[in-house]
């Protein structure tokens, strides 16, 4: 595609649009493919196309590090703007606008009336493909121009978002974003939101530097005076001396954290004797240091307690933690998937994820990249993105221009069961030519496979460069972790106070799921767009084929149980008899658990 259209999201990329929204069609060639992933994304999401409809989530938090690091910044650039008609804008990590500043009041009245002002969410799930928000889905710089955007409401605009990562913990904590009419829009409107977000950058380094010399300071002071295990942490940093790195192993550091946070909550240096995971019974003393304001963070002391009582500490126990950053559950099934693959993305090793659709593959693949390698960047290759397009075809190119880049760390190959033979060969190629380019730093690569969704080629070769394979268990295998990903849900969607009355939460647990946690999540985002923002969900706000739900709810073994029973007869074509036979049970017991479990 010409940069002349690329630029102002023209006639092309309209027709490519509409084509897209009316005929399900992929114009692969004619927009370019981050825009063409969003646009598919935000169809998954049902956002509509037609308008933007945004809910208001709540009153920016201007006193937010990134805020205020932020705010000289941006002032700085508005002046320099001098009244030309493009707006500042500063949101955080979700979407969520801080600050806007526009010196045009055409524009501003315009950027009212379309919601993009402080206090609503631009994030992709809400406002579909915008700078904003898809810059922060993809963790990369993006412009969208005119067409270009999801919703018609913002087909007047163009917009250059830029991602800011923290630059201490490497977190993504906001976005700026620059939009324009665009009629005016020009590449150089990306080029500026770069360097604005450089700054933003320097700036929250040089704000954050004096915090953290503070509680460096301290930390080092401690592990001076004493031989104990010594960490400090902030919302930024963990720092561990070498006694605590060599002791405390994961589950134990997770306990370590949890206890300590407690301990925050009361004023001045605590302490308290537990019981760590690892069975080793420590005394934590905690101590805040103060900075001014809002606290350099603390130290953490654990010292090792031979001689004390278990009986006051073992009901201190915390719960498991997650292994992966935002992954939500802690169910044995649940922690054990994500540390499979958070073992195999620290030993660099190929891996296909296998699992139902939407049970959390690419989730767990994005969280493993997240946890060791926050800094570098994470790809994701949509097969479905190419299987129905027309012509001309850049698959191969494509991938291969993904595995043959150096700045490409971890690469997700998504739908890999949608591929044909010629796209398999393809694929091998590509992953076996990359790894040739890259033999001393080669990404780290994901393969996803949906259960059910095989086609007829043959993926045994491809499975030959992947030789791990993690199975994803479906939610109905972990069933118990519902209960925390509602509220997790509840928390991304609505911002606000919105719970789950125990009757509503008891008809989600009896729920089967056949979508998984992506189902699970649709249906949260269903309530939350057809109720108030705070308050109570209760029964009558569930959709009406969950309220109907009237089997009681299967244990997870039960679950299992009947899922083998469900293959077994579909591998015996309906033969009860032999389905019994196979799987070692008697006949009159096939058939009660066909009944029980009302398997048709
Ligand atoms: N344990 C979890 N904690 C938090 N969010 C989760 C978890 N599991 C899944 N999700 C969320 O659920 C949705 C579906 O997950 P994801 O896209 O990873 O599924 P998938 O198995 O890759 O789906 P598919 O194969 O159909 O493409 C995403 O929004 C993801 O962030």
């Amino acid at each position: 595609m010409d940069e002349l259209e690329s630029v102002s999201g023209g006639s092309r990329t309209a027709r490519a649009r509409l084509s897209f929204l009316t005929c399900d069609e992929l114009p692969a060639g004619e927009v370019r493919r981050p825009v063409l992933a969003s646009w598919v994304r935000s169809r998954r999401w049902n956002l509509a196309a037609d308008r933007i409809d945004l809910p208001y989530i709540a009153d920016p938090d201007l006193d937010l590090p990134l805020a205020r690091s932020a705010t000289p910044v941006l002032r700085r650039l508005h002046e320099h703007l001098d009244g030309q008609p493009i707006s500042v804008i500063l949101t955080e990590r979700n979407g969520l606008v801080l600050r806007r500043l526009t010196a045009d009041a055409q524009l501003s009245r315009h950027l009212d009336r379309v919601h993009l002002a402080p206090g609503f969410s631009y994030s992709e799930r809400f406002a579909g493909t915008n700078g904003i928000g898809t810059a922060l889905e993809r963790g990369a710089p993006m412009h969208v121009f005119g067409h270009e955007h999801y919703a018609e409401d913002l087909e007047d605009l163009a917009c250059a978002g830029v991602p800011i990562k923290h630059p201490i913990s490497g977190k993504t904590v906001g976005a700026i974003d620059l939009t324009c009419w665009r009629k005016d829009a020009g590449s150089l409107l990306i080029t500026l939101a770069k360097t604005t977000a450089d700054q933003i950058r320097a700036a929250l380094l040089r704000d954050s530097s004096a915090r953290e010399q503070e509680l460096l300071q301290e930390y080092l002071l401690t592990g001076r005076r004493s031989s104990d295990m010594v960490l400090a942490v902030n919302e930024d940093l963990l720092l561990m001396n070498a006694n605590a790195q060599q002791n405390l192993d994961g589950s134990d550091q997770a306990a370590v954290l949890a206890h300590a946070a407690d301990l925050l909550g009361q004023a001045g240096t605590s302490a308290l004797a537990v019981e760590l995971p690892s069975g080793r019974r420590v005394r934590i003393t905690c101590r805040p240091v103060p900075d001014g304001g809002r606290g350099a963070g603390a130290v953490i002391q654990v010292t090792q307690t031979p001689g004390h009582s278990l009986t006051s500490v073992s009901a201190n126990r915390p719960p498991p933690r997650a292994v992966l950053p935002g992954i939500v559950g802690r169910s044995a099934p649940w922690l054990a998937t994500s540390r499979e693959v958070d073992n195999a993305y620290r030993a660099g090793q190929w891996v296909v994820l296998s699992g139902e659709p939407g049970a959390g593959k690419v989730a767990l693949a994005r969280a493993a990249h997240q946890q060791n390698n926050p800094a570098g960047s994470f790809h994701l290759f949509d097969v479905a993105l190419f299987d129905v397009a027309e012509a001309p075809d850049h698959f191969a190119d494509d991938l291969e221009a993904e595995l043959t880049d150096d700045t490409v760390q971890a690469l997700v190959i998504r739908h890999a069961e949608r591929l044909g033979p010629i796209r398999l060969d393809e694929l091998v190629g590509a992953l076996l030519s990359g790894r040739e380019r890259r033999p001393s730093n080669p990404p780290w690569v994901a393969l996803t496979l949906t259960t059910g969704g095989a086609n007829e080629a043959d993926l045994s070769e491809l499975l030959t460069l992947f030789p791990t394979t993690i199975d994803v268990p479906p939610l109905r295998h972990h069933i118990d972790d519902v209960r925390e990903l509602v509220p997790f849900f509840l928390s991304q969607l609505s911002h606000g106070d919105l719970s789950c009355s125990p009757e509503a939460m008891h008809q989600l647990l009896r729920s089967a799921w056949p979508g998984n946690t992506a189902e699970l999540h649709q249906v949260m985002k269903h309530i939350v767009q057809h109720r108030r923002r705070t308050g109570v969900i209760v029964l009558a706000d569930l959709p009406a084929d969950l309220q109907a739900t009237s089997r009681r709810r299967l244990s997870q073994l039960e679950a299992l149980e009947r899922d083998a029973i469900v293959r077994s007869l579909v591998d015996n074509n309906g033969n009860r008899r032999d389905a019994a036979r196979s799987l070692g049970m008697s006949r009159a017991t096939i058939y009660r658990k066909i009944h029980d479990y009302g398997i048709r």
